[in-house]
């Protein structure tokens, strides 16, 4: 079932003296339960995609809909999980990752109950009255997504969550990020700029020109390693071929240009 429905979306920022087309004639459409990637080089437009999205810029051209309504009507449908976290420094964990069930009016004792448990589930039980300065990166990225799913948001935005972690966090992360969203069925777009990353956490993968951002292409990951996590995809024979093929479009993106 579709999900989320793009259609010919344009995007021009005007300023007084320059307009600046950010997005070109992007249409696609994500299916429930379905991980996408959007790939591309800098300033090619995948943050002004999410934030149109996200219903926070209204396009030039274009729309989009989200279980066939209009994107406005749904933004608290919508969960961010970004490259900072954006936990409250002075709430205790417990009190950041039941703000949003508290400023939507749905704080119930089951849905606490429910979101006390997935913290455990991300091995931060005992963690519950410090505060965010007393975790690591990655323990903060995993309150972050606590907090995003906590509201069941239908859709979920990941703006490079990963990129400010060290290596091996930001494996173990995706891992993790990415079993969570299976057993939930969340539907959930990724942006980053890290091509490996994209194979082995996506479904599908969208390609984009430079700036205007176009999809150039998109990209059908395997079964093989659509089924198994992302740091076993890392280490699956087909992995370094699909590598081989991204690089090369991007290659020929830049020597276009
Ligand atoms: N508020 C704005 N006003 C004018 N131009 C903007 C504005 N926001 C973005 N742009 C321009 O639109 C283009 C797309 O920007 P955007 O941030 O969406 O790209 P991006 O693909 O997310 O980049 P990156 O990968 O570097 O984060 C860029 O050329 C940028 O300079």
């Amino acid at each position: 079932m579709v999900l989320l429905k793009i259609e010919g979306i344009h995007h021009t920022y005007f300023t007084k003296s320059s307009a600046t087309t950010a997005l070109s004639d992007i249409s696609l459409t994500v299916e429930e339960g379905e991980f996408v990637s959007f790939l591309g080089p800098s300033g090619c437009g995948k943050t002004t995609l999410l934030s149109i999205i996200a219903g926070l810029i209204k396009p030039t051209e274009g729309s989009i809909t989200l279980e066939d309504q209009p994107i406005e009507k749904l933004k608290s449908q919508i969960g961010y999980m970004l490259q900072q976290d954006y936990l409250f420094p002075w709430k205790t964990i417990e009190e950041n990752i039941l703000l949003g069930l508290k400023l939507n009016n749905l704080l119930t004792s089951k849905k606490k109950q429910d979101t006390l448990r997935l913290l455990d589930q991300m091995g931060l039980s005992g963690f519950e009255k410090q505060y965010p300065s007393q975790l690591s990166g990655g323990m903060r990225q995993r309150v972050a997504l606590v907090r995003t799913l906590a509201t069941e948001p239908k859709l979920l935005m990941l703006d490079e969550p990963f990129s400010a972690l060290d290596y091996q966090t930001k494996l173990r992360l995706e891992d993790l990020v990415s079993d969570t969203l299976k057993t939930f069925h969340k539907t959930a777009i990724l942006v980053t700029h890290d091509i490996g990353e994209a194979i082995a956490m996506s479904d599908r993968i969208f390609l984009f020109s430079p700036r205007p951002g176009k999809i150039l292409k998109s990209f059908s990951i395997p079964e093989e390693l659509r089924t198994i996590s992302p740091f076993q995809a890392r280490n699956h024979e087909l992995y370094p071929e699909i590598f081989q093929t991204i690089w090369k479009e991007l290659e020929q993106i830049e020597t276009n240009q």
